[in-house]
């Protein structure tokens, strides 16, 4: 591979990353999206937004899942990551109902 062949793969290669980062990025507001319906609920019920045994079952489903290359470490940070930011998310929605 000569170093010009390199710098087009690696350009190609990084537009197909962009192009996956906006997918994952409309799929997190989808997760959002849902995750806001059930803490309107959660609120209306007055249910707590942390849910544990359901945060076992969302990881149980994603490792199940899993077809790599990631590994079982990384897809659980990923998920701990995604699940705490929608508990951020349900928490902030709550909050700003509040001071309405
Ligand atoms: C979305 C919920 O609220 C919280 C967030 C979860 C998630 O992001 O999957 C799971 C459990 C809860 O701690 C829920 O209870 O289902």
């Amino acid at each position: 591979m000569t170093n010009e062949e390199a710098q087009a793969a690696l350009a190609d290669l990084r537009t197909l990353i962009d192009d996956v980062d906006l997918r994952i990025l409309a799929l997190f507001n989808e997760r959002a999206d849902v995750v806001s319906r059930i803490g309107d609920i959660k609120k209306t019920m007055t249910m707590p937004i942390y849910e544990p045994k359901r945060e076992d079952e969302v990881f149980r489903n994603v490792l199940q899942g899993n077809r790599g290359p990631l590994s079982e470490g990384a897809v659980r940070r990923l998920f701990e990551r995604i699940i705490d930011e929608m508990r951020t998310l349900q928490r902030e929605r709550m909050e700003r109902d509040k001071t309405k």
